[in-house]
């Protein structure tokens, strides 16, 4: 029954155990950020930060972000980034992955909202057809933008889709998703520029359990996250909005990469069970990204 869901009484659902399963992702695909650095200002985080990234220093975090995914167990998958495009590494954008009931993979291209973004996009179709997807796009006409797994996110096991809108993804991209994919979309609002993209402020743990930066939310979106999530964990303010504490990665429901110093999410994380692995992204947060920017989850 697919459909878009923006308020708690559209839930059809009473538990997440009544949607069916999707499998965990097996593989990582990451950019190498041999080109990457802050040209411009495309968002709150990259003012006053243009020219400043150490590109050896960003090359390095890069390398520790990908031996994390190595350790915990994905297939890490690698492309080359271009000169002249800036914000390749950060491939959580340029489209949404999916795999279906019969094991066949989808993937959806993105509509960059930033005009300096946009050549991004047909590298990965690329490498997607190369790598035995079937492609889908939005119908340019109709739907201004949609910047891929950086607003739509996947319910830890299960096929429902988190869409978020307002800054770089318009709501009306999560229909034709909905509709192609057959899954359910919750949408939800973001309230706040500094959180730019849904995965700055929501980050899903397992099926159960989801990180957040509740002042990123409308009231009908926090409504939303408590009546599908049973244990909610909350990021205070320095923590997600200096160090990007929602912007960490959990791809098997156990193991958390996080930028390193989250001291108080940390402590949460580790009280609900979650082991937590530190990185240092500090090149990349100049850029308004972290260890979930820096990666694209694949089956
Ligand atoms: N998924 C993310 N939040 N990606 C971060 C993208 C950062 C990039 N500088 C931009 O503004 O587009």
């Amino acid at each position: 029954m697919p459909q878009l869901i923006t308020t708690a009484e559209q839930l059809f659902f009473n538990s997440i155990d009544d949607l069916s399963s999707m499998p965990l992702p097996t593989d990582v695909l990451m950019v190498r950020p041999l080109h990457y650095s802050v040209d411009y200002v495309i968002n709150p985080h990259m003012a006053n930060q243009v020219g400043k990234v150490d590109t050896t220093e960003a090359h390095k975090e890069w390398k520790m972000v990908r031996s994390l995914f190595d350790r915990i167990g994905l297939n890490v998958r690698i492309i080359e980034d271009q000169d002249g495009l800036p914000d390749m590494v950060f491939c959580a954008n340029q489209s949404l992955p999916y795999i279906n009931e019969e094991d066949h993979r989808h993937v959806f291209m993105s509509i960059m909202h930033a005009e300096q973004r946009k050549k991004e996009v047909p590298y990965f179709e690329q490498w997607y057809r190369q790598n035995g997807h079937e492609i889908h796009y939005l119908d340019e006409r109709k739907i201004e933008n949609f910047e891929g797994c950086g607003d739509a996110i996947w319910h830890s096991g299960r096929r429902l889709l988190w869409g978020g809108y307002g800054h770089r993804s318009s709501l009306d991209a999560y229909q034709t998703i909905s509709d192609t994919f057959n899954v359910p979309v919750i949408t939800l609002e973001l309230a706040d520029e500094t959180f730019y993209h849904l995965d700055t402020c929501f980050c899903v743990l397992d099926e159960h359990t989801a990180l957040i930066y509740p002042e990123a939310f409308t009231e009908h979106g926090l409504e939303l996250i408590h009546a599908v999530f049973n244990r909610v964990i909350e990021a205070a303010e320095y923590e997600a909005e200096e160090l990007f504490a929602c912007n960490a990665c959990c791809p098997d429901g156990r193991n958390v990469i996080i930028q390193q110093g989250c001291t108080d999410v940390n402590k949460k994380l580790q009280d609900a069970g979650f082991s937590v692995h530190e990185v240092s992204t500090s090149e990349f947060l100049k850029s308004g990204g972290s260890v979930f920017c820096m990666k694209m989850l694949l089956w």
